[in-house]
């Protein structure tokens, strides 16, 4: 694997989610694939969970890490082709990415959407900028339209979980004051569409995904109907596609309790993190028994691990 942005990009999810479970077996036994080699993880946007995880992966794998928060301590940098420079921008994304290619074996950028411009960031042109300038393999952080770690992480987090061959798992909105991303659920979705699993999308009208990312998922507007007998339930805020990027007034009452809980199937509860507590979910759900956001969140090292020990295996 030269590119890991998207699930287009894997031969195999399952295979791919049970080598993640196998490393989180046996983490060292693959150190000799990482000596002498470098990952560099480049943040145009804050983290925690993809830098600290990613890093321990690249450790596991025996791999030194570089890490570049270069937003705040790289030269002010230009990502616009043709333009003339003459404002505060210090460096060209061609040089810059070129330039971090010299030194590293392995890329990692993180760039999120802007959320202005629609074409632009489903264009994927920052994200894109640096696979063609740096030269050298490239693992999505979270870009502006997928974050397939994360998608990777949650699908071994639903098989290492599930108690039926083919568990019910639901996408439901959730409410915020911010317009976010629709990366999460783009990528959650398109995993589960091609996941052994029975998927499907709960969110109010409006918050209609873009439909390359949706396809063979049931999709519905009413949150009681989508919760009856799941399994998962997976709690992620969106802001609208279209009119794009924009927060929709209302829809508070999409804050999953435990009241709603109970139409489930003692659902285990899901969430990329971070969550805004009792905005976007209960302080009782995050609380209670049914919530397993830190152990996924802990299992992302595994889904870092099988993509990077499968890139390491190509150099
Ligand atoms: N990487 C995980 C999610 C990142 C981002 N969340 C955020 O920006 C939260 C910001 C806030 O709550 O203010 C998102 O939803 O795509
Ligand atoms: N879930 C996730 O990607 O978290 P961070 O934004 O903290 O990396």
């Amino acid at each position: 694997m030269k590119l890991f942005t998207s699930v287009h990009d894997v031969n195999d999810i399952n295979a791919l989610a049970a080598e993640a479970l196998e490393l989180k077996q046996n983490p060292y036994a693959h150190q000799h694939l990482g000596k002498n080699k470098t990952l560099g993880l480049v943040f145009l946007n804050p983290s925690l969970r993809t830098r600290m995880s990613t890093q321990k992966a690249a450790l596991n794998l025996g791999m030194n890490v570089m890490v570049l928060n270069i937003d705040k301590e790289g030269w002010a940098l230009e990502l616009q082709d043709g333009a003339i420079m003459n404002g505060g921008t210090v460096e060209h994304v061609r040089e810059a990415a070129a330039v971090m290619g010299q030194y590293v074996d392995i890329i990692g950028v993180r760039s999120f959407p802007g959320l202005k411009d629609r074409e632009e960031d489903y264009s994927e042109a920052i994200f894109n900028k640096f696979v063609q300038y740096c030269g050298v393999a490239v693992v999505s952080l979270e870009s502006a339209t997928r974050h397939p770690l994360q998608s990777l992480a949650d699908l071994v987090t639903i098989q290492e979980l599930k108690k039926t061959a083919r568990p019910k798992v639901v996408l439901a909105w959730a409410p915020h004051i911010k317009a976010l991303p629709q990366a999460v659920p783009n990528s959650f979705a398109e995993w589960m569409c091609k996941a052994d699993v029975d998927f499907t999308i709960a969110h109010p009208a409006g918050y209609e995904l873009n439909t390359d990312f949706t396809n063979g998922a049931t999709i519905t507007h009413n949150l009681d109907e989508a919760l009856t007998g799941a399994d998962f339930v997976y709690v992620k805020n969106w802001s609208a596609y279209e009119p794009y990027g924009k927060v929709l007034p209302g829809n508070e009452d999409w804050m999953l309790n435990n009241d709603k809980l109970k139409i489930t199937n003692d659902a285990r509860v899901m969430h990329c993190l971070p969550v805004r507590r009792n905005l976007e979910l209960s302080d009782e759900i995050l609380d209670g028994p049914n919530s397993v956001v830190v152990h996924e969140a802990g299992n992302r090292v595994w889904a870092a691990q099988a993509v990077l020990k499968q890139m390491l295996e190509e150099i």
